[in-house]
């Protein structure tokens, strides 16, 4: 019961040629089903020819499809037909039927039918026109939506199988819709553009016309069929319908009049279990075909190529009924909600944006309680196929029912039962939701709808509710709104029913509700069901004979908990249930699509942290599972690996090494650099990034396969923000001073380029800016030094300084004490741009800054004081001095430790003029504060303080020397 309510038309058919179901199985169906319904949609709403245009384009989910079409067809279907079964495979059928047509002969008796039927209207056939030497030629075959060539092992065959997006390298690439039909087959760039007319014995349409948005795209079809057959050759359609031979008996009679019509005659029709299979010869003269319409022409026929699913509102959903109305205020309520909107601009734009035939759907039970007279006219626009006159008329309607108790009134006192009726605004909510547009749903709204979620309500409710709140649940305010009204008990519950339709979304939602949200991902941990809390709930969810789907999902939950802070990375949860079914569903033994969810989910999960990274890595298997990944022509797969691979890689050496070690995958991350899809681009940057972490790699892998080179290409060719963040981050470690890439990359003129990156509005390009800068400073050449100096300008670096992101500050002043470092170096450098160092040094300590960035100052100061003439710098600033002595007995022990060792260097003895700073120093207090300090040591508390690092030990013992020397003056 559940089945037919959920799976009403594709499924069934698809799922009935198998002898056994599996959950991936139905999901595979399902998403099948899906893409064809959004096909109908979306033409219904943009009109066919637009929305062919854009499902056309959209190669990822064709992608998707072929490989789900694949896999649903190789492994349950074709694997299943057990040889002693009633079941048929289509496949087969096709076959016998041709070999018993054009090898047995059978087509002589149709020849004779179709003579004798022309002799009765004394229609003269020009019998040139029959088929020449049938027996004895190939069968040409052309299989339209071929996807994987089912029929190529057949040896009787020449076929030519052509599909939009073909699963197989066999098929040929074509759109039936648009290749012509001319005097030759004509192949351009790997797409058939041209079909030769009369040429093919056999048109086949096996689950193909289902997939066509329209009943006239349908016929058209049927019609370039025609054209291509040579005459007395089959167009064979097989079509799914699970339901007994009588169901849509009307439509099969209907098609068998259209292509009558066409010049077709029907010559076998069976309806297997979950499929009509039906024949049809061109006839040698069309007349005689259309001689048989003409004949019945007078029955209920369709004139349309309907199918039946072009009859619901929408497959898996309730439907609207036209004598249904609303029963009390209550479900008025509901009612109201599909156009509550607190603007009638809003309301228009979301009607655009909506399914106008839905929409109709929905308004229908109101006609019947209208004021007749009035609203006729916009109630004829309803179904005027011009969308902005069915707008019009959807507006006028709903201004006459809202704030009209009269109309309630009158709705309420005609209403028998309003069930359907609530199902139906259900569904128009859900389409709202779901759409780009935001609707603005208050916790009353929420609450309402939670009301018809309850265990007591229908599967399809049940599942529309969780689809709508999924869908609603897109940031912040949405999670906190969702939670407040109690959100994550009714989804607990919903999560025990035994129904993926309803499971999935409930998840879904679930991991939408936890993303990023620490408060709502811990009262989601906390909610119980039957005295079990959640999470025990999601642990029973990752039994390994739970459908993938249901696994992906679960995981996908546990990992946003642990994210946002709700459970542990170390919860056992995560470690011993979520991340192997992750790790596990990577394999190449699972579908592509499944896998590269898998792998993106894997890669949140272990992007901050390290152990579960290891784990992660802990065996091979994944590493070569993602790389295997790399090998898919599908973007985001590509995508998904990359990441994964980056997350995996991005704190242990070790890994990073297996990872850079696997097959061949530093080729294809540098063809992932050139990659075309932008998103591919951006993964790959982001893996090398995180390999280029690596001292080793950057030594050897780094340097052997030129990775600059693409990179500095990228980052040239103004790339979007995103990657130029992503490129400049992998290049700051290409540009440390070990990274034999270093001096390549100098002569592109990086230094410029960085430059210009500490100027952008984008605070992480500024920052990478300056880090980059920072790191090629770090013991390089003086000629280079002055080089970024001049490069960045004495402004641009007083801008830094004062940047809004501390980051960036902390790297200039890094790139500073660069500057004037090793010893060597300082008193050069501080000769030819001492002012700006000592100015910007000032600013700082002067600023209202973290003592981070303050001990960072005074470290620079220690090294100017380190020269031998830069001392000078210090010595004749008394302000700085003044600083200094006030630093020595900071609170701050790091701030007091980097103002000794400043002083320590000033007053170091053997160097000229030593005696000249300590007599100044001793004159500003310096002594007496040293020696207060000293007589703190044996304050325990001070003296860890002060020793607690080695290089603080070294300092407070460099400060006792000085001491005695002063003391000594
Ligand atoms: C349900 S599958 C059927 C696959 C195969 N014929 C079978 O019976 O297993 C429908 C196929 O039609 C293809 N298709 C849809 N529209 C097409 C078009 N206009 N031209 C070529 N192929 C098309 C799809 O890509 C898909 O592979």
């Amino acid at each position: 019961m559940i089945l037919s309510v959920l799976y009403t038309q594709y499924q069934p058919a698809l799922q009935g040629l198998v002898s056994m179901a599996s959950n991936e199985h139905l999901n595979l169906s399902e998403f099948i089903k899906n893409v064809h319904q959004q096909l109908r949609d979306d033409s219904k709403i943009m009109g066919s020819e637009k929305a062919w245009n854009e499902h056309i384009k959209n190669e990822k989910q064709l992608q998707q499809y072929a490989t789900a079409m694949k896999q649903l067809a190789v492994n349950y279907w074709d694997n299943n037909i057990n040889k002693n079964s009633k079941e048929m495979s289509r496949i087969a059928w096709v076959c016998d039927l041709c070999l018993d047509y054009f090898r047995k002969n059978k087509l002589q008796d149709y020849r004779h039918k179709e003579k004798s039927v022309a002799e009765k209207i004394n229609l003269d056939i020009d019998i040139n026109k029959q088929l020449s030497n049938y027996e004895d030629e190939h069968i040409r075959m052309l299989d339209v939506g071929s996807c994987y060539n089912a029929f190529g092992r057949y040896e009787h065959f020449h076929v030519i199988p052509i599909d939009i997006a073909p699963a197989t390298s066999d098929v040929l690439k074509c759109d039936f819709l648009t290749v012509n039909v001319g005097s030759c087959t004509k192949m351009v760039s790997g797409e058939l553009q041209m079909l030769q007319n009369n040429s093919f014995h056999i048109v086949v349409f096996s689950l193909f016309l289902e997939y066509l948005p329209t009943p006239e795209i349908r016929l058209s079809c049927c019609q370039k069929a025609y054209n291509l057959l040579l005459n007395e050759g089959l167009l064979f359609i097989i079509t799914p319908d699970s339901k007994h031979v009588g169901a849509n008996a009307k439509l099969m009679k209907s098609w068998q009049f259209l292509l009558a019509m066409l010049g077709f005659s029907r010559i076998r029709y069976q309806k297997l279990q979950h499929i009509h299979c039906m024949a049809f010869r061109k006839n040698l003269s069309n007349v005689t075909a259309v001689r048989w319409a003409e004949l019945h022409q007078n029955k209920d026929f369709y004139k349309k190529m309907y199918i039946p699913q072009d009859f619901k509102i929408e497959s898996t959903e309730p439907t609207a009924s036209s004598n249904n109305f609303i029963k009390n205020d209550n479900h008025i309520y509901t009612l109201e909600d599909c156009f509550n909107f607190s603007d009638v601009d809003n309301f228009v734009k979301t009607i655009k944006a909506f399914n106008t035939y839905r929409m109709v759907a929905v308004m229908y039970p109101f006609m019947a309680f209208m004021n007749v007279e009035s609203s006729r006219c916009y109630m004829d626009d309803l179904y005027s196929p011009d969308p902005d006159k069915c707008l019009a008329s959807i507006v006028c309607i709903k201004n006459s029912v809202i704030g009209s108790n009269r109309q309630k009134q009158s709705i309420i006192a005609q209403d028998e039962n309003n069930e359907r009726l609530i199902d139906a605004c259900l569904c128009c909510l859900r389409t709202l939701t779901q759409q780009s547009v935001r609707v603005n749903f208050t916790g009353k709204h929420i609450e309402k709808l939670l009301s018809y979620a309850g265990l007591e309500e229908n599967l399809s409710r049940q599942a529309c509710i969780a689809h709508m709140l999924s869908a609603l649940c897109r940031g912040l305010p949405e999670q906190n709104l969702l939670c407040s009204v109690g959100t994550q008990q009714v989804l607990a519950t919903l999560l025990n029913i035994e129904n993926s339709a309803v499971r999935l979304p409930t998840l879904t939602c679930l991991a939408a509700m936890c993303f990023e949200n620490r408060n709502v991902a811990v009262e989601v941990v906390n909610t119980m069901f039957r005295n079990v809390e959640s999470p025990n709930i999601f642990v029973s969810l990752l039994a390994r004979d739970r459908s993938i789907e249901t696994l992906l999902e679960t995981a996908k939950c546990l990992t946003n908990m642990c994210r946002s802070g709700a459970l542990a990375p170390n919860d056992s949860m995560i470690v011993y249930r979520a991340m192997p079914t992750l790790v596990r569903i990577c394999q190449s033994d699972h579908l592509e699509i499944h896998r590269a969810a898998a792998a993106n989910t894997l890669a949140y999960l272990t992007e901050v942290d390290s152990s579960l990274q290891q784990l992660a890595a802990l065996s091979n298997q994944l590493i070569n599972a993602l790389n295997d990944l790399l090998s898919f022509p599908t973007a985001s797969t590509k995508i998904a690996a990359f990441t994964a691979f980056a997350s995996i890689g991005a704190n242990d050496e070790d890994i990073r090494k297996r990872i850079i070690e696997t097959h061949r995958l530093i080729e294809k991350v540098l063809e992932g650099l050139a990659d075309q899809d932008e998103g591919v681009r951006l993964a790959a940057v982001r893996c090398l990034h995180s390999l280029s972490r690596s001292v080793q790699q950057l030594r050897t892998t780094f340097q052997d396969h030129t990775i600059w080179r693409p990179l500095m290409s990228l980052l040239s060719g103004n790339p979007p923000t995103e990657l130029l963040i992503a490129a400049s981050s992998a290049l700051c470690n290409l540009l440390l001073e070990f990274s034999p890439s270093k001096e390549p990359i100098l002569q592109q003129g990086v230094v410029q380029l960085l430059a210009t990156l500490t100027a952008k509005s984008e605070p992480a390009l500024r920052l990478n800016g300056v880090w980059a800068l920072m790191n090629m400073t770090f013991q390089t050449d003086q000629r280079l030094k002055s080089q970024i100096l001049t490069a960045l300008g004495t402004d641009q670096i007083f801008r830094l300084l004062a940047d809004s992101d501390v980051r960036v500050l902390m790297k200039t002043l890094g790139l500073l004490r660069n500057l004037v470092s090793p010893r060597n170096h300082t008193d050069t450098m501080m000769a030819l741009h001492g002012s700006q160092v000592m100015q910007a040094v000032v600013l700082v300590l002067e600023g209202p800054h973290s003592p981070e960035v303050k001990e960072q100052a005074l470290c620079i100061l220690g090294n100017i004081a380190d020269g031998e003439r830069s001392k000078d710098h210090i010595m004749a600033n008394e302000d700085v001095l003044k600083k200094l002595t006030d630093y020595m007995t900071h609170s701050d022990s790091s701030l007091q430790t980097a103002a000794i060792f400043c002083i320590s260097n000033l007053v170091r003895r053997d160097e000229p003029g030593y005696a000249e700073r300590q007599a100044r120093l001793r004159d500003m207090g310096v002594l007496t504060i040293l020696h207060q300090l000293v007589s703190t040591v044996s304050d325990n508390l001070l003296y860890d303080k002060l020793c607690f690092k080695s290089r603080k030990a070294n300092i407070y013992l460099r400060c006792l020397l000085v001491d005695i020397e002063l003391s000594l003056d």
